[in-house]
C-alpha cells in the first residue's frame, strides 16, 4: 500500500501551531489531502493533544510571547510521546525575537525535521543572507544550503525553492518538481510542513515520507498551474489537486540522489 493510501485510509491527526496568515490554507490543504488538522492556542491542551496526535507542526510565522509558551509546552509533550515534530522557522532572520525563539526551540527539543526557504535556512546555517521578511531573497545552491543547515543543526533539513533539497545524516537529494505560482500565494511553504508531517506519520521511514510528500505536493502544484494561470484560482486549484490526485501522480516525480 502507498503512503498516500495509508494516510487516506487512516487520517493522521496533525496538530498545527502555525501562523495567523496560513491557518485556513493549512487546515483546508490537510483536509483535501486526507489528513485531519487541529489548530490549538491553549497550552493546557498539550498533554492531551500529544497523546492522540500523529504529528506536531511548529511554525513561528506570527509568534508572540503567548505563542512561544504554547510552542514550548506542545514541543515538550510531543517529545514525551514520540510524536513527529516539524519546525518551520518563518522569517528567521527578520528579527531578534524570531532568531532567539528558533534557537531556543532547537536547543530544548528534538525535531524530526526542519524546513524553510533558502533565506531562512541560510541564516540558520550561519551563511550570509539578504533576507528581510518571510520571503526568500536568496538564490543559492539548495543542496549546499541544506548540507550547511544539517551540519549546523544536526536535524534533517529541507530547503525549499525552485529546487528543493533534503539532507539527513546519510542521504542527500534534490527535488525538481513544482511551479513558480507557489511563490505567488501565501502559505505554500507553511502548508508543506503540515503535509510532510501527514506523509511522515504514515510512512515506514522519514526519508521516504519526506520525498513522497514534497513530490506529491509539487506535482499537484504543477497540475493545478496547468489549468489556473493566476494566483487566486491557482490556490483553489491546488487544494483541489491535493484531493483529486492519487499516488500514481508520483510517477512524474523528479528526484535526484547525490553522493
Ligand atoms: N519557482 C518555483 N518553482 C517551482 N516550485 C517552487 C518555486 N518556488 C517555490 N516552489 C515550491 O513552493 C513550495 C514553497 O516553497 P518556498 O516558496 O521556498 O517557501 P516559503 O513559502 O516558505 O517561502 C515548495 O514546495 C517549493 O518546492
Ligand atoms: C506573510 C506572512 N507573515 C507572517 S507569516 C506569513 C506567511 C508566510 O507563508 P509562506 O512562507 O508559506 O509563504
Amino acid at each position: 500500500m502507498t503512503t498516500l493510501s495509508k494516510l487516506r485510509g487512516n487520517p493522521p491527526l496533525i496538530v498545527c501551531i502555525t501562523n495567523d496568515v496560513v491557518k485556513d490554507i493549512t487546515a483546508n490543504g490537510l483536509l483535501a489531502l486526507g489528513a485531519s488538522p487541529i489548530m490549538s492556542g491553549e497550552k493546557s491542551e498539550a498533554a492531551g493533544l500529544m497523546q492522540a496526535a500523529d504529528g506536531l507542526l511548529i511554525n513561528i510565522g506570527t509568534a508572540d510571547t503567548h505563542k512561544k509558551n504554547l510552542m514550548f509546552e506542545m514541543a515538550e509533550a510531543a517529545n514525551k510521546n514520540n510524536v513527529p515534530l516539524v519546525l518551520d522557522p518563518v522569517g528567521y532572520a527578520a528579527s531578534d525575537f524570531r532568531r532567539n525563539l528558533v534557537d531556543e526551540l532547537i536547543e530544548k527539543y528534538e525535531f524530526t525535521l526542519i524546513k524553510g526557504n533558502q533565506s531562512e535556512m541560510m541564516a540558520l546555517a550561519g551563511l550570509e543572507s539578504t533576507s528581510r521578511g518571510v520571503d526568500s531573497t536568496d538564490a543559492g545552491d539548495a543542496l549546499e544550503i541544506a548540507e550547511a543547515a544539517f551540519e549546523a543543526l544536526n536535524i534533517p533539513a529541507l530547503v525549499t525553492g525552485e529546487t528543493d533539497a533534503f539532507v539527513t545524516r546519510t542521504r542527500r537529494y534534490t527535488l525538481h518538481n513544482g511551479n513558480g505560482l507557489q511563490g505567488r500565494i501565501t502559505g505554500s511553504g507553511c502548508l508543506l510542513g503540515a503535509v510532510m508531517l501527514a506523509f511522515i506519520s504514515r510512512s515506514d521511514g522519514l526519508t521516504d515520507g519526506a520525498l513522497d510528500a514534497v513530490s506529491y505536493y509539487n506535482l499537484c502544484a504543477e497540475s493545478a498551474a496547468g489549468q489556473n494561470p493566476g494566483p487566486a484560482t491557482f490556490r483553489t486549484g491546488f487544494i483541489d489537486a491535493l484531493y483529486l490526485n492519487d499516488a500514481s501522480l508520483l510517477s512524474g516525480k523528479d528526484i535526484r540522489q547525490h553522493e
